[in-house]
């Protein structure tokens, strides 16, 4: 039977200075870096991404969007205080205000038909992400929840730090690759990563297992969605 925590340790034990996300992220291979990598990101960067398949895209996210900003309400019940119910209450914040009014704008400008916007048919990578997000909603478990807001947002992290902006590129491109690059952003995630370690340590060995799953699951549901947005 597989012990993720003691596989844990044995990886920490031949480490100077280990931590928990990064072994979760390698153990997340090659999902984790088929993200990271994917050709959506570069064609979005060098400015090649048209305009239709963008508002595709975008539409597809903000139905990742909806459910991921209800599973942020139930991470802020179920934080264990102010302070940490301030950091994501300040993040629920930016994706309803600066967030939402790239997806508002971009399916303004790209002409998004009112059914796409209100009531789109999801693809099933779509549909399978928002049940995950809404069963870790439904967990109670604030382990958990921190697992998933790890692998999203470090994942988005990752492609916006890899990618090289070009030149010249449509500003809502470039208001997208710049939510997820800036300082705020980056201390965000820092922030994130810290709070799953220190929580990490107060989980039993099945919720530790539940928690590892739950963060590897994400990772494949990541890699899923943007294959089925975009296939280059
Ligand atoms: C699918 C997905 N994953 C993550 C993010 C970054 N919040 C996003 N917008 N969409």
């Amino acid at each position: 039977m597989s012990m993720p925590r003691t596989d844990y340790a044995a990886w920490a034990a031949e480490r100077s200075a280990p931590r928990l996300t990064d072994w979760l992220r390698e153990t997340s291979e090659p999902d984790w870096s088929a993200v990271v990598n994917h050709p959506l990101f570069d064609a979005l960067a060098e400015g090649s991404l048209p305009g239709e398949a963008f508002a595709d895209y975008m539409v597809q996210d903000y139905g990742f969007v909806d459910p991921f900003t209800a599973l942020l309400g139930h991470a802020i019940g179920h934080a264990p205080g102010m302070a940490d119910r301030v950091v994501l209450g300040q993040f629920v914040g930016m994706l309803t205000s600066d967030e939402n009014s790239v997806f508002q704008r971009t399916f303004e400008t790209f002409g998004v038909p009112e059914t796409d916007r209100n009531a789109p048919e999801y693809l099933p990578a779509t549909a399978s992400f928002q049940q995950l997000l809404r069963e870790t909603g439904a967990s109670e478990s604030y382990a958990q929840m921190l697992a998933v807001l790890v692998v999203t947002e470090w994942l988005y992290l990752g492609w916006a730090t890899r990618i090289t902006r070009g030149e010249i590129l449509h500003p809502l491109y470039d208001e997208w690759v710049g939510l997820h690059d800036s300082q705020a952003f980056q201390t965000f995630v820092a922030w994130l990563r810290r709070r799953l370690e220190e929580i990490a340590e107060t989980l039993d060995e099945t919720e530790f297992a539940r928690m590892v799953e739950r963060f590897h699951e994400t990772v494949a549901r990541e890699r899923a969605f943007h294959d089925a947005v975009y296939s280059g």
